[in-house]
C-alpha cells in the first residue's frame, strides 16, 4: 500500500475511535503520532467534531488536553462546539464553550420564515375603508378583481400541470347578478400594483348560474381541509385574510351587545349596530370589528437538547404528531400561555421560551404564536380529554420523519402548517446530517 494510502488509513482508524469513543485506540495512536489530532476526514470532520458529534465527553476532554483546535470549522461551516448544540450534547457543548449552561434554543436570532398563509400579495391600504365614493368607484372598476366565497369556501380552479388550484379572479361584469343580490356580502381586500383593487364576495346560496357562464371547471374548494393548503403562497394568504373576515361576519351578524340588527361598514371591516343608544355605538368597541384568535403553539425541547415533545389529537390522521397549541386567554401573555398549555397538555413544566414565527390560520381565525421552549421536567401525563397521545422523539427520529423515511416513528404535519415549520427550524437543516 502506497504511504499516503497508510496514511488516510491510519487517519480513518483514528476518526473511527474517535465516533465510537473508542478511548483506548485513539490515545494509543495519539502517543504514537500526534500531528493525527487535528488531521481532517471527510466533509472536512476532525476527530473532535466526531467525538462531539456523539456526544463522547471523556473522548473531547483528552483530544482537548492533548490540544487539539476547536475552532476548526467542518464543510458546513460548524465548529465541534456548533455540531455538540446541534446534536443537543449539552454536556459536551459546554466542554468545548468552556461554560457550564449552553443555550440549547436555536441560536441565530430569528429571521422572518415566509410561512404558508403568511403571504401578503395586497397592500391593504385600510385608510381607504371609510372612503365610500373611492370603494364603490372600484367597485364598479373593469379591472377590479372579484374572489367569490360560498359556505367560508373560495372558488378555485385546478391548476393545469401540478396539483396546486388557483383562486377564480372574476371582473364585475360576470358577477352582475350576484353584485346586486341582497345579501351578498363584499370585504374590501387591497389593491395590487397599479392600484387593481381586490374585493372578496360572499354568496349565501350557491351561485349555479355563475357557475354555468365561467370557462374551464371551477369549484368551492371544500372540505376547507386539506382544500385551503392545496393553493400557491399568493393565493393562501389572500384568501386566508378573505376568509377570516367572512368567517367573522357569518358568525357575528347581530350586535353583540344588545341583540339588534348591524350594518356592514368601512369596507367590510366593520359592523355597526343599528340600535340608537346601543352601549357599542358610544365608544370604539372590539365587537364591532373582525376577531383574531391567538393561539400559542410550541415545540417543547428536552433538557438535553436532543429530543423534542410532540402531542397527537384523536382528529389527526394516523401517525401524525405535531407541536402542542392552545388559545391564549384573557390576561396572559404569550409565555404564560406556554407554559398553561404545555402543562395542562402534557404534564411538563417548561422554562426558556422563545419566539420564532408565526401564522394567520384561519379556521377560524386564529393567528398561531410558534414558539421555541426547553422543559424542566419530563415526565409525561397527557391529559386525555385534549391529547390521544404525547411522546419525547429525538432529532434522529424527526430527521427521519422530515425526511419521510419509512421506517420514521411519525408523521410530520403538513409542511403549510406552522407546526412544520417550528420542528425543522429545531433541526436547523442542514448538508451535515
Ligand atoms: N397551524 C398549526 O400548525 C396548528 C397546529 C395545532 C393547532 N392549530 C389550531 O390552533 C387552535 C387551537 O389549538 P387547540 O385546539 O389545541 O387549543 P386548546 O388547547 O386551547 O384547546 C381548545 C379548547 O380551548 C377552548 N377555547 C378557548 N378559547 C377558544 C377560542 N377562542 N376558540 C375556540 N376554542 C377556545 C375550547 O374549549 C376548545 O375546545 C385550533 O383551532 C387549531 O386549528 C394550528
Ligand atoms: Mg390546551
Ligand atoms: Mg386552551
Ligand atoms: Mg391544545
Ligand atoms: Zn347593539
Amino acid at each position: 500500500m502506497s504511504d499516503s494510502g497508510v496514511r488516510s488509513d491510519l487517519l480513518q482508524r483514528f476518526l473511527d475511535a474517535a465516533s465510537t469513543g473508542d478511548m483506548q485506540t485513539l490515545m494509543l495512536m495519539i502517543d504514537q503520532s500526534s500531528d493525527l489530532l487535528n488531521q481532517r476526514g471527510e466533509k472536512g470532520w476532525s476527530a473532535l467534531m466526531l467525538a462531539a458529534r456523539h456526544g463522547h465527553q471523556e473522548v473531547v476532554k483528552a483530544l482537548l488536553e492533548n490540544g487539539c483546535d476547536t475552532s476548526a470549522q467542518n464543510g458546513s461551516g460548524q465548529t465541534a462546539r456548533d455540531v455538540a448544540v446541534f446534536w443537543g450534547h449539552r454536556h459536551v457543548a459546554s466542554l468545548l464553550s468552556g461554560s457550564p449552561d449552553v443555550d440549547l434554543l436555536p441560536s441565530g436570532g430569528v429571521q422572518e420564515l415566509d410561512i404558508y398563509f403568511n403571504r401578503q400579495m395586497l397592500d391593504r391600504k385600510s385608510e381607504k375603508r371609510t372612503d365610500l365614493a373611492w370603494i364603490s368607484e372600484k367597485q364598479a372598476d373593469p379591472d377590479t378583481v372579484f374572489i367569490v366565497f360560498h359556505d367560508l369556501c373560495p372558488l378555485v380552479r385546478r391548476g393545469a400541470q401540478d396539483t396546486k388550484t388557483s383562486v377564480c379572479r372574476l371582473r364585475a361584469p360576470a358577477l352582475q347578478k350576484l353584485l346586486t343580490h341582497t345579501h351578498t356580502l363584499l370585504v374590501f381586500l387591497g389593491v395590487q400594483k397599479k392600484e387593481v383593487a381586490w374585493f372578496a364576495v360572499s354568496t349565501e346560496d350557491e351561485p349555479t348560474d355563475l357557475l354555468e357562464t365561467l370557462e374551464g371547471e371551477c369549484f368551492f374548494l371544500q372540505p376547507a381541509m386539506p382544500g385551503l393548503l392545496t393553493m400557491s403562497d399568493e393565493d393562501a394568504g389572500v384568501v386566508a385574510q378573505a376568509r377570516s373576515v367572512l368567517a367573522w361576519h357569518s358568525r357575528y351578524r347581530f350586535c353583540p351587545t344588545c341583540g339588534s340588527n348591524t350594518r356592514v361598514e368601512d369596507g367590510g371591516y366593520k359592523r355597526t349596530c343599528l340600535r340608537a343608544g346601543c352601549r357599542s355605538l358610544q365608544g370604539v368597541y372590539n365587537t364591532c370589528y373582525p376577531r383574531v384568535d391567538p393561539v400559542v403553539i410550541m415545540l417543547v425541547i428536552h433538557p438535553d437538547g436532543n429530543q423534542c415533545l410532540l402531542g397527537r389529537k384523536k382528529i389527526f390522521p394516523p401517525g401524525m404528531f405535531s407541536c402542542l397549541a392552545g388559545f391564549i386567554e384573557p390576561g396572559e401573555c404569550v409565555e404564560a400561555a406556554v407554559r398553561r398549555e404545555v402543562q395542562e397538555e402534557s404534564g411538563v413544566q417548561v422554562s426558556a421560551i422563545q419566539y420564532v414565527c408565526s401564522q394567520p390560520w384561519p379556521m377560524p381565525s386564529c393567528l398561531m404564536i410558534g414558539c421555541h421552549c426547553v422543559a424542566l421536567t419530563t415526565d409525561i401525563n397527557v391529559d386525555q380529554q385534549e391529547l390521544e397521545e404525547a411522546r419525547w422523539f429525538t432529532r434522529q427520529q424527526v430527521i427521519d420523519a422530515l425526511l419521510k423515511h419509512k421506517h420514521a416513528a411519525f408523521i410530520m404535519p403538513p409542511q403549510q402548517a406552522v407546526a412544520h415549520q417550528l420542528i425543522k427550524h429545531w433541526i436547523g437543516f442542514n448538508a451535515n446530517l
